[in-house]
């Protein structure tokens, strides 16, 4: 028999087992008001040189979702789709139980902090935003698309300064996801430096 795990072996293989789940193998219910806050907090925790603060995640709910659903329409009309295009963007807008939208607010003229720090404070938010979500026993997928860059959705997103990231779409996961296995990545992503060049 297998010892037991300690309690943070169960948190590692946890952490291991994230993967992303679409918006199509998700289901009800979302995560609660407590959750969601426990989440927020898990972002806190992402490395922020400077504590700037530098995202923002706008909960798309009620009446919105519907609002949201007729600008992802608008926006394929205006790229050149027809109606039946339109309405598979509105219904992306409305399938996730949950949206999250995720904003940027990078101070470009930061005397300390340059732009590429701050958006890899955005980048760790997210991550263990995600993360937090599948140890509570959610799924969660990150989207963006060109909609992001269409300038009636940028500008319902974004106060003035901020980018539009995307969309996490959150819910219970219907099926077990087992993503990309990455196997060989981190004989890629880890390596010696030699001293040299580059
Ligand atoms: C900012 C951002 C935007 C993304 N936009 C999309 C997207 O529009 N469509 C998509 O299929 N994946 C998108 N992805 C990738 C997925 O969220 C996910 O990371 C990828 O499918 C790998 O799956 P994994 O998280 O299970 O490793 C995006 C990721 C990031 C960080």
């Amino acid at each position: 028999m297998n010892a037991p795990l300690a309690p943070q072996d169960l948190a590692l293989q946890a952490l291991l087992g994230r993967y992303s789940v679409g918006p199509k193998h998700l289901v009800e219910p979302g995560p609660s008001d407590a959750e969601l806050r426990l989440m927020v907090q898990a972002a806190l925790r992402a490395p922020d040189h400077g504590e700037l603060l530098p995202f923002r995640f706008k909960l798309v709910r009620g009446a919105a979702r519907q609002r949201m659903a007729e600008l992802f329409a608008a926006a394929a009309r205006a790229a050149g789709k027809d109606e039946a295009g339109a309405a598979l963007d509105a219904e992306r807008a409305l399938r996730p139980p949950l949206t999250v939208a995720v904003l940027a607010r990078i101070d470009l003229g930061h005397p300390q902090v340059p732009a590429h720090e701050q958006w890899a404070a955005v980048g760790g938010a997210l991550a263990q935003f995600l993360t937090a979500a599948h140890l509570l026993g959610y799924g969660g997928k990150m989207l963006s698309g060109a909609k992001v860059r269409n300038a009636d959705i940028a500008a319902a997103f974004c106060a003035p300064g901020e980018t539009l990231l995307g969309w996490i779409a959150l819910g219970t996961p219907a099926k077990r996801a087992s993503g990309p296995s990455r196997k060989a990545g981190v004989d890629v992503a880890l390596q010696d430096w030699q001293g040299g060049q580059g």
